[in-house]
């Protein structure tokens, strides 16, 4: 049962989240010529990013940043972990994907700055991992931040990982896949995806949102198909949300083109911050429960 009851410790991070942070992180990741899951600039991205989050870790021995290698594959997922205090069997995820793709070019030096699509969401993420870092948050949980490697060619990256954790037998209460936050093209702020997620948790989102975030509404609405990383976690049984920048077809129109940049996106990061302050506000509740 989803209780919401980590006020006096949520709100006063959500205060410290800053847009300017994850324009910063939009731009860094754009900056790779493309982040493609086979290509030298998108093995980079995955160095760079490891690099970013072990500097955000700030030594804390709690605290490890890994790379997934992908077998077939070049660029390598990166996570990091905050290893839960005395309920720490049970793992939150909260994740988002690495590699971008123009779809007319997936060569070596193809421009596939893909601002949106999804460093958007890994920068979002960040800014969580940033601000618990920084408050010496010590969550019940283990927390989890992932960043996929090779989603935009089947759900490649998360599939492997999704998999192996259900392999080990590891207890994922929880994941939420952030894909696409900075382009606010339809009427609503969020809209929770409902094929391929956990219903239940579903409403637990839709309900931090109403606790945390009460001036943004809220839309529903559905991809059809399997439209990112969630739908490798939802495979495996594991409760899964994604709660997405638009309705379907008000999305960000510059994806998988040169023209994901964070220009066309306003160069402005202030969609994103509702997803990087959803995102922590699910990190802490789910985070903070008990055995
Ligand atoms: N197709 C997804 C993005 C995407 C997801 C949902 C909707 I509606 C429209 C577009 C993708 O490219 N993920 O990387
Ligand atoms: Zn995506
Ligand atoms: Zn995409």
């Amino acid at each position: 049962s989803y209780v919401i009851d980590q006020q006096s410790t949520v709100n006063p991070l959500l205060a410290q989240m800053q847009a300017s942070n994850i324009g910063q992180t939009i731009v860094d990741l754009s900056n790779f010529q493309n982040r493609y899951y086979q290509t030298s600039s998108g093995q980079n991205a995955s160095d760079w990013l490891k690099q970013r989050w072990t500097t955000l870790a700030n030594g804390r021995s709690d605290i490890t940043i890994e790379q997934f290698t992908h077998a077939s594959w070049k660029q390598k997922s990166v996570i990091a972990t905050i290893q839960g205090t005395d309920n720490a069997s049970e793992v939150v995820v909260i994740g988002g994907h690495l590699d971008s793709i123009n779809l007319s070019n997936t060569g070596e030096t193809a421009r596939a700055p893909g601002a949106d699509d999804d460093a958007s969401g890994v920068a979002s993420l960040t800014e969580v991992f940033r601000v618990l870092v920084a408050n010496n948050y010590k969550p019940r949980r283990t927390l989890k931040f992932m960043a996929y490697a090779a989603e935009e060619v089947g759900l490649r990256g998360s599939k492997e990982i999704a998999n192996s954790y259900a392999a080990a037998g590891a207890n994922v209460v929880g994941v939420m896949q952030l894909d696409m936050t900075n382009y606010k093209g339809s009427a609503n702020d969020i809209y929770i995806y409902t094929d391929y997620t956990d219903s239940a948790q579903n409403t637990f989102v839709s309900n931090l949102i109403a606790t945390y975030l009460p001036t943004l509404k809220v839309g529903t609405d559905q991809c059809g198909y399997a439209c990112s990383d969630h739908a490798s976690w939802n495979a495996k049984g594991y409760a899964a949300s994604m709660p997405f920048e638009a309705a379907m077809g008000q999305d960000d129109p510059y994806i998988h083109t040169a023209n994901d940049t964070y220009a066309n996106t306003g160069n402005q990061a202030d969609h994103a911050l509702k997803f990087a302050r959803m995102g922590l506000a699910y990190m802490v509740e789910l985070g903070s429960d008990g055995p």
